[in-house]
């Protein structure tokens, strides 16, 4: 849940604010996360989702409790959309630049090892790149590394003030999780069992 809502994040600040359309590469767990997180907190008119089998497509859909379009391929799926999230264990390019609408904002949550891709060179390089560490984008991230994109700014900085959110541009936002994302997420949770074991 707390990579959905750091992607969340990156999303509220990154896209377009007459976003309509988001869609989702993968279907595990991180999928299911990000789709609870992101049709709580805001409005799509419409979401897609996309997978490697049918099956798996199928799965995803009857799981959901709200409405979303299964898709037969990662083209269908992002053409046109505001708003990509791409949560696969793939290890090569699944999202390629060409099908991403311009002013499109991509939270990129897999492809966590240095050799490991999820977008293609042509994304990376056209969009202005955010990562919530510019450390760990630079030695762990291989859509980082091995497209030779420039980091442009961590999420902290669009946050506190330092570096613009450049929501007209088609943006990446790099995840790859940071151990403070886990301190925060176990204090929330250990401050509302305090609350409810007190009021007991
Ligand atoms: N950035 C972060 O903070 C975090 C990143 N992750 C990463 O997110 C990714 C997804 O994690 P989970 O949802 O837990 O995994 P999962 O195993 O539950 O789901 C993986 C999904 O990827 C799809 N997939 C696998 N190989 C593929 C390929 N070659 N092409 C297209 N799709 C493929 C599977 O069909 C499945 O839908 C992993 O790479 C994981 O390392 C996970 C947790 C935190
Ligand atoms: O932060 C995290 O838990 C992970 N990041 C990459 C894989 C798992």
């Amino acid at each position: 849940m707390r990579t959905a809502a750091v992607s969340a994040i990156s999303a509220k600040l990154l896209m377009s604010p007459g976003a309509e359309v988001l869609a989702i590469l993968g279907t595990g767990k991180q999928a299911l996360s990000h789709y609870n997180v992101f049709t709580e907190i805001f409005s799509f008119k419409e979401v897609r989702v996309w997978s490697q089998t049918k099956e798996r497509v199928e799965r995803f859909v009857r799981s959901v409790e709200g409405p979303v379009r299964g898709c037969s391929s990662a083209e269908e799926a992002v053409r046109g959309a505001d708003v990509i999230v791409t949560v696969t264990r793939s290890t090569e390019p699944v999202l390629y630049g060409q099908w991403v609408k311009a002013g499109a904002h991509v939270a990129a949550v897999g492809a966590c090892r240095p050799d490991w891709r999820e977008l293609d060179d042509m994304l990376m390089k056209s969009a202005v790149v955010y990562a919530d560490s510019r450390e760990g984008a630079l030695s762990e991230s291989g859509d980082v590394i091995l497209s030779g994109a420039e980091v442009f700014a961590e999420l902290g900085d669009v946050i506190n003030g330092t570096k613009s959110a450049q929501r007209e541009k088609t943006t990446v936002f790099k995840s790859l999780g940071m151990g403070v994302e886990d301190a925060v997420s176990a204090k929330l949770v250990f401050d509302q069992w305090t609350a409810k074991a007190t009021k007991s």
